[in-house]
């Protein structure tokens, strides 16, 4: 059953002081390797250490279909869903590409698609599939609760099992399902009070009128439920099964230290959720990018996020997470490998 987990906070002064010396030392001008100093300095106080390592990487790529894909809201078809989890564990997908030109272990869950994804033998190292599904999609959040609160809880209770049986200290986010920036939207506009109009995008590609349909399913989505105020409430009347199996991922991830590296707009609402049920998980996440998706500026806003990339990226599936993550190894290897000026016998500021 789903219980919220104990986070612990990453307050440490005594080891943050230590980590800002050893970056204030190293061989390189003061703040000269800008925001990979932050990096750095978050990667050590999330690991609880000076010298943090980032091993055994896990990808974990939720999907699901959604009721709301049947009023039009999206530029492709649900069946989408099922064809690109397919494509992701025979490796075409461009997560599945980045996965394995980074050694990230690809874990990808059907947590809800609408045709039943065959689970099947995967060599070691190669893409994995999870069944942990609650349904064959939700229900039209337009004319009521996408899913029972029992269905949530079960998805959130799944994202925390599938992680506590992960390896590794570090879990970067993905996720698929046709309809689902329209679940991330009207969670920005329920749980961060911003304008549904500042919520809505195109999504896989809507045009202009296209967005002005989606606009209005989604305030007729707002308005069915418009008693789901609170996050476990909202996640439910108006979520996705990837969105509340990652929520309960992002929980369970933080509880165990991990560093949680968030990709765009859909994974960033699992996040917001999160954060609603216990704020302590955003010290934990590394915001990989700003996504072109309109309404990931907002709701980095919200969860008052600096992202490290910044490239129009708009395809989620996890790969702008997997883009981030060289950027990640680096502050490690850095923070660990690069000499100080006292061990290279470098002059430091001033002589
Ligand atoms: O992560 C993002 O920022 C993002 C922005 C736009 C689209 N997507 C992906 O596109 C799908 C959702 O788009 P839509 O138009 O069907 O709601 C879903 O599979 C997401 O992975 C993802
Ligand atoms: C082709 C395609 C690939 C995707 N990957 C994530 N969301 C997607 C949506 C579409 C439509």
């Amino acid at each position: 059953m789903f219980v919220i987990p104990p986070i612990p906070s990453i307050e440490d002064p005594a080891l943050t002081a230590r980590l800002q010396h050893l970056i204030d030392h190293k061989t390189k001008p003061l703040g000269a390797l800008g925001r990979l100093e932050v990096l750095m300095l978050r990667i050590g106080q999330i690991l609880g250490t000076d010298a943090p390592a980032l091993h055994a990487p896990q990808m974990l790529v939720c999907a699901a279909d959604h009721g709301l894909a049947a009023r039009g809201v999206s530029a492709y078809p649900s069946d989408v869903t099922w064809q690109m989890v397919e494509n992701f564990l025979a490796g075409g997908a461009a997560v599945s590409v980045l996965a394995r030109q980074h050694g990230l272990q690809l874990t990808v869950a059907d947590c809800g698609v609408a045709r039943e994804i065959a689970v099947r033998e995967a060599a070691p190292g190669a893409p994995r599939l999870v069944s942990c599904r609650i349904a064959a999609g939700t229900q039209d959040a337009s004319s009521g609760p996408a899913m029972s609160a029992a269905q949530c809880r079960q998805a959130l209770a799944n994202g925390m099992a599938i992680v506590r049986g992960l390896p590794g200290n570090v879990l970067l986010l993905g996720e698929m399902g046709i309809g689902n920036t329209s679940v991330a939207s009207l969670l920005l506009a329920r749980l961060a009070d911003v304008a549904l109009d500042d919520c809505v995008g195109a999504g896989t590609g809507l045009d202009a009128a296209g967005i002005a349909r989606k606009r209005a399913v989604l305030q007729q989505a707002l308005d069915a439920n418009a008693a789901a105020t609170g996050p476990l409430a909202a996640l439910a009347a108006l979520g996705g099964f990837e969105v509340a199996t990652l929520t309960g991922a992002v929980l369970q991830a933080a509880s165990e230290r991990r560093v949680i590296v968030v990709d765009g707009f859909i994974t960033s609402a699992a996040v917001l959720v999160a954060a609603r049920l216990a704020p302590q998980v955003l010290e934990r996440c590394v915001f990989a990018h700003r996504s072109g998706e309109r309404g990931h500026a907002c709701m980095l806003d919200a969860l008052q996020a600096e992202p490290l990339l910044d490239m129009g990226l708009r395809l989620g599936e996890g790969s702008g997470a997997a883009l981030a993550w060289p950027l990640l190894d680096s502050a490690c290897r850095v923070l660990r490998e690069m000499a100080s000026f006292e061990s290279a016998g470098v002059a430091g500021p001033g002589g």
